[in-house]
């Protein structure tokens, strides 16, 4: 319990100085602060055709166009089978596809997946990383979360905050009832073991951004792992006082059914486990199972496999090449 409580003041500690709103970081200081630093936006983006775009729009026109606080917009084709490559070429974004980064290693799948291509791929000092599945984008997500990285070289990471409405199929919006895997699997779960990253409001938020040198030293959980083993690599490799959240406002997305939250939960919980083994916090004389029996209407029953893999630190693959 002492441990917890130890943590937790830290957790009090830091969040004042460590959290802010988008508001406190308006571009034009940002634009002067940002100096010779190069800022890449990667998009991950799996059929995306019908928010792609304004996304992309929405950033080239007032963070790039209008002002130059960004210097890539990157969308990772995550292999659609709708028109999202088109959609967000046609917008000017670059766009790779995710099996075409690094092809002569092995192609795995997810968001965690698209995430590492898009960081091998891109070229900023500074990464940000936004879903392309948004329906309130405005580019303060990004120069929100730009604010601390750019004026604060002892910063290595941001995370988005932000109230998260669910909007059910009847259309209606219920605040707050977003981030259901948030509040069922990840947040209890960084209380149980990781309690210094309690203060985070959104940890599994998509929003968020980091110096391309910490990113380049730390492995991606692929599928929807990402962001649970991202926290807790990240705060193992720069420490709490080194992360930082921004208050983005709201945030609306297109919502997954329960049976794909199910699944992405499933994902989660293996990614902590192995964060927990890896960290020496657990001796088991076998691993989890990783196949889930899901059932569905009409009697239906699906049996699925929430392995996780994951793509290792990208410096440690330069490493290797150079040696090579
Ligand atoms: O295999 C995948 C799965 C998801 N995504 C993208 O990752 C973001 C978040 O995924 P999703 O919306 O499915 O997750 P949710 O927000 O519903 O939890 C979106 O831009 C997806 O298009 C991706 O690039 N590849
Ligand atoms: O936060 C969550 O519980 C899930 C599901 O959100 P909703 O219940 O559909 O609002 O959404 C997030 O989880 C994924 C796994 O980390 C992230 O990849 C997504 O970007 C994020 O939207």
């Amino acid at each position: 319990m002492e441990t917890d409580l130890r943590a937790l003041a830290k957790v009090q500690k830091w969040y004042g100085p460590h959290s802010s709103t988008a508001a406190a970081w308006p571009v034009d200081t940002l634009n002067r602060a940002k100096g010779n630093t190069t800022v890449s936006v990667v998009l991950p983006a799996h059929n995306e055709e019908s928010t792609v775009g304004d996304i992309v729009t929405a950033i080239r026109r007032d963070l790039v166009e209008r002002a130059p606080l960004v210097d890539e917009v990157l969308v990772v084709d995550s292999r659609s089978t709708d028109a999202t490559a088109e959609r967000a070429r046609e917008t000017g974004a670059r766009v790779v596809a995710q099996d075409e980064v690094l092809p002569h290693l092995p192609p795995l799948a997810g968001k965690g997946e698209a995430l590492w291509k898009g960081l091998a791929a891109s070229h900023g000092d500074v990464v940000v990383f936004v879903d392309a599945d948004l329906r309130s984008f405005g580019a303060h997500y990004v120069s929100g979360l730009l604010g601390p990285l750019l004026t604060d070289p002892g910063i290595q990471f941001v995370k988005a905050a932000y109230e998260r409405p669910y909007t059910g199929e009847d259309g209606v919006v219920r605040r707050g009832a977003g981030g259901r895997v948030t509040e069922l699997v990840a947040r209890p779960l960084l209380n149980m073991f990781w309690p210094e990253l309690a203060g985070f409001a959104q940890p599994l938020g998509g929003e968020y951004a980091a110096r391309r040198q910490a990113l380049e030293r730390v492995p991606f959980v692929t599928e929807y792992g990402v962001e649970f083993g991202l926290l807790v690599d990240l705060l193992q490799l720069v420490g709490l006082d080194a992360m930082a959240q921004v208050d983005l406002g709201h945030r609306t997305h297109t919502h997954q059914p329960i049976d794909a939250l199910g699944r992405m939960a499933g994902q989660i919980m293996q990614t902590a486990w192995s964060r927990l083994e890896r960290q020496g916090r657990v001796l088991a004389p076998a691993s989890p199972a990783h196949t889930l029996l899901q059932f569905g209407l009409e009697g239906r029953a699906d049996l699925v496999d929430v392995a996780v893999a994951e793509r290792p630190p990208l410096a440690s693959l330069v490493l290797e090449e150079d040696m090579a």
